[in-house]
């Protein structure tokens, strides 16, 4: 077994990241505690304004948000990029990285003890911040996430192959549990919120309308359904046992490119489910291929084993009256995922 800090030190990944990894790692172990005693630690749920994206912000985002700002002070990290702050903050005049975050996924589970998450993402800094973010996730040099459940692991990677870690609650140590991360190619899940589905495109309801179906439908079998509305928990879930998450753009005002964040939740986890052998997209082009142009900008998002996805994209191809998924004669694509 072996710690963060010993894997860190070795040429796995580049040096410059050693440093803020670590502080990423001794932060997220300061809020595992903090989040683990619930109220016992505070009001963490309580809600304390909004942020930019007119999102409510919770405490808990605020307190993680600073924790990660202060302790990546230091460590290498020019630019500060975070979901919860309108603008990106120079931390440290000398520093080669840019770091993006989302310092609290979930926010909406933590009232709830149901996980929760903090998303992250490097890049090389440039002199102006924001020509440091907006340029496509091709551009990451790492990225990852921890999660809060009934473990604290973190999953990420240096652009060669996902390694997972738990933390170790009695030494304070994130410990290798899996070196070469791998999602499975088969799987009977699927994860949305289907509380949307009157306001989804037709290739999306179509897709979602044949898993329905089951064995009598198109795709002549059953399918299981998931939705935490943690972005961090949905992964976790698919990195170790397959599936396909979908957040698409949708009608309501607001949701237009979806609801998630291409810089600070999709491209980080983008990378992670490449180099884990899976594909993501915006239900037809490559996330990582995708330039923010704006710190905020939100995107579609469709992710999981390869073939699935590609199954999604597909189903953007049909023709656009819609379709119906019962019957058997529905214009569904004939492609095994
Ligand atoms: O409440 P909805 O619309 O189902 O959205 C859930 C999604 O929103 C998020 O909570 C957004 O992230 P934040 O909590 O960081 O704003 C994702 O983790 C999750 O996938
Ligand atoms: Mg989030
Ligand atoms: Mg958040």
């Amino acid at each position: 077994m072996t710690s963060v800090a010993a894997i860190l030190a070795s040429d796995a990944i580049p040096k410059k990241l050693y440093q803020p990894m670590l502080a990423i790692c001794e932060v997220a172990a300061q809020l595992s505690r903090t989040i683990a005693r619930g109220e016992l630690s505070g009001s963490l749920g309580h809600e304390v304004g909004s942020n930019t994206d007119g999102d409510n912000q919770k405490a808990l985002d605020v307190i993680a948000d600073e924790a990660f700002a202060e302790g990546l002070r230091g460590t290498g990290v020019r630019w500060y990029a975070s979901e919860e702050r309108e603008e990106v903050v120079e931390i440290d005049v000398d520093g080669g990285l840019g770091v993006a975050i989302d310092p609290l996924d979930g926010s909406s589970n933590i009232d709830v003890n149901v996980s929760i998450g903090t998303i992250f993402s490097f890049v090389e800094a440039l002199e102006d911040p924001d020509d440091t973010f907006l340029r496509s996730g091709t551009h990451q040099i790492g990225g990852g996430y921890v999660i809060y459940g009934p473990q604290t692991a973190l999953v990420v990677s240096f652009g060669d192959g996902v390694q997972h870690y738990i933390l170790d609650p009695d030494t304070g140590a994130f410990v290798l549990i899996n070196p070469s991360v791998e999602i499975p190619e088969t799987s009977i899940e699927f994860a949305i919120n289907a509380s949307n589905y009157r306001h989804w495109s037709k290739p999306i309801r179509t897709y979602i309308d044949d898993c329905l179906a089951g064995e009598a439908g198109p795709r002549g079998k059953n399918f299981n359904m998931r939705w935490v509305a943690s972005l961090v928990a949905e992964t976790h879930r698919i990195l170790m046992r397959g599936g396909i998450f979908l957040y698409p753009s949708d009608e309501r005002q607001g949701y237009e490119n979806g609801r998630l964040r291409l810089l600070y939740e999709c491209a980080p986890i983008a990378l992670l489910v490449e180099q884990a052998g899976g594909r993501a997209t915006d239900g037809s082009a490559r996330i990582l291929d995708r330039a923010p142009d704006s710190l905020h900008v939100r995107v579609p998002f469709v992710f999981g084993t390869p073939a699935k996805v590609e199954r999604v994209a597909v189903y953007h191809d049909l023709p656009t009256q819609e379709n119906s998924a019962f019957g058997g004669s529905n214009g569904s694509p004939q492609i095994e995922s």
